[in-house]
C-alpha cells in the first residue's frame, strides 16, 4: 500500500486549521464567558487555555483515556500538533476549565436549548405533516448538517447555503437498504438541535418503512465540539419532536420502549483519533448492518484528517471499517475524497471550507 498523505497541522497561517484556532476558538470562549456565571477561576482557566493553545505547550492530562490517546503530544508545542488531535484536546481541556466533570453543566447547553426553543422551528417542520420518502428523509438529515453551531461562529451572516452535491452515492445506499431490509442501521450522530431533529426523522422513516428492524444511535459521552449530540440532547430532541406534526416523536418513543431504537455511547467517540484506531468493542457494534456517519468531523475521523487527493478512492480509505458505511456530510474542511475529476474542475476556489457543498459517500 502506498504511503498515506500527511495529516493536517495547525501552524500554517491562514489555513483552515489555523483559522479554527485563531478565530473560531476565541469567538467560542467569548460566547461562553458571556453565557455563563463562571467564577474568576473558571474565567481564568478558559482564557488561559486559549493563550496556551496559541503559544504554549500541551499540558499532560491525568485522565487514563488521554494517557492512552496522548500519542506523544503531551509536553510538545501546540503549534506542532495534528489538527484533529489538538482540536479534540482543546475541547477536553475546555470541559476541565469549566469544571464540567464535577458540576455536570454542559457549557454548550444554552446554544443547544436556543435551537430547540426557537419559535421558527414549528413552521420549519410543517413538512413533517406530509408523508415523506426515504429521499426526503436522507436529504433532511444531510442538510441538517449545514450549519452546526461551531461552524456558525465563523460563517454567521453569509448567504444561505445552496444544495450542492459533489459526491452522490444516495442511490447505492437506498438500493443497499432495500436489498438488505430489514437491517440494523447504526447512526454515528453529529450535532444536536436542528440536525438531530432531522436525523431522528430519518430514524423514524427507516423504522416505520420496514427498511430497518433496529436503529442504534451513537452519541458523544460528553459535550464536545460545541453542538455535538449527547444522550441528553437525544432525549431533549425526542421530546421536542413530540410537539411537532406527523407523530414521529411518539413513534420513536414507542420504538425506544420496544427496544428497536437504542442510544449508545462510547469513550472513543470523543477520542482525538481516527476511526481506524477504534477499539474492538466499538468496531464489533458497527460491524452489523449499515453505519451512517454524520458530519464533517466524523468524516475527518473516518478517512483520517489527511491531505488526500480529492479524487482518491473513498472506498480504499475506509477499507478498515468493520461493515458497510455511508457518510452524510456538508463539506466544511479540507479533507475530501472520491470527487470525479470533471466535477472537481467545476468547483469554485475555497469550496471545501465554504459549507456550501455536500457529499453522500458510501462503501457498501
Ligand atoms: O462535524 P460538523 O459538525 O459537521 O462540523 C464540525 C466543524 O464545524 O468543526 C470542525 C473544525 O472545528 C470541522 O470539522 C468542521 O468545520
Amino acid at each position: 500500500m502506498s504511503a498515506l498523505p500527511p495529516v493536517y497541522l495547525i501552524d500554517e497561517p491562514d489555513t483552515f486549521p489555523w483559522q479554527v484556532f485563531h478565530h473560531r476558538h476565541p469567538a467560542l470562549i467569548r460566547r461562553l464567558l458571556d453565557a455563563h456565571p463562571y467564577s474568576p477561576a473558571q474565567r481564568a482557566a478558559l482564557t488561559g487555555l486559549l493563550a496556551e493553545s496559541l503559544e504554549g505547550v500541551i499540558a499532560p492530562l491525568a485522565d487514563p483515556l488521554w494517557q492512552d490517546w496522548d500519542r506523544g503530544h503531551f509536553g510538545t508545542p501546540w503549534a506542532k500538533a495534528p489538527f484533529l488531535w489538538a482540536e479534540s484536546y482543546f475541547y477536553r481541556r475546555l470541559l476541565d476549565a469549566v469544571d464540567y466533570f464535577t458540576t455536570g453543566v454542559d457549557p454548550f447547553a444554552p446554544f443547544k436549548t436556543a435551537e430547540l426553543t426557537d419559535p421558527a422551528l414549528a413552521d420549519e417542520y410543517q413538512w413533517l405533516a406530509k408523508d415523506i420518502s426515504l429521499d426526503t428523509a436522507v436529504t433532511a438529515s444531510l442538510y441538517g448538517n449545514q450549519a452546526d453551531l461551531g461552524f456558525r461562529l465563523l460563517t454567521a451572516g453569509t448567504d444561505p447555503i445552496h444544495q450542492h452535491l459533489v459526491v452522490d452515492d444516495t442511490q447505492a445506499v437506498e438500493t443497499w437498504l432495500a436489498d438488505n431490509a430489514p437491517s440494523r442501521v447504526n447512526v454515528v450522530l453529529d450535532n444536536a438541535g436542528r440536525e438531530l431533529l432531522a436525523d431522528l426523522v430519518l430514524t423514524d422513516h427507516l423504522l416505520t418503512s420496514g427498511l430497518a428492524r433496529a436503529v442504534v444511535l451513537h452519541v458523544k459521552p460528553h459535550p464536545y465540539f460545541v453542538s455535538d449530540a449527547t444522550c441528553t440532547d437525544v432525549h431533549d430532541c425526542m421530546r421536542r419532536l413530540r410537539g411537532l406534526p406527523g407523530g414521529c416523536g411518539d413513534r420513536l418513543h414507542e420504538a425506544a420502549a420496544a427496544g428497536r431504537l437504542t442510544i449508545r455511547t462510547h469513550p472513543f467517540h470523543c477520542a482525538p483519533l481516527s476511526f481506524v484506531d477504534m477499539p474492538g468493542d466499538l468496531a464489533a457494534g458497527l460491524a452489523e448492518g449499515l453505519t451512517v456517519v454524520k458530519g464533517d468531523l466524523n468524516y475527518r475521523r473516518l478517512v483520517g484528517d489527511r491531505a488526500w487527493q480529492p479524487t482518491s478512492e473513498f472506498r480504499q480509505a475506509v477499507s478498515y471499517f468493520p461493515g458497510p458505511v455511508t457518510v452524510l456530510r456538508i463539506v466544511k474542511s479540507e479533507v475530501v475524497l472520491g470527487v470525479r475529476p470533471e466535477r472537481l474542475s467545476e468547483l469554485p476556489a475555497g469550496w471545501r471550507v465554504s459549507g456550501k457543498h455536500a457529499m453522500v459517500s458510501a462503501a457498501l
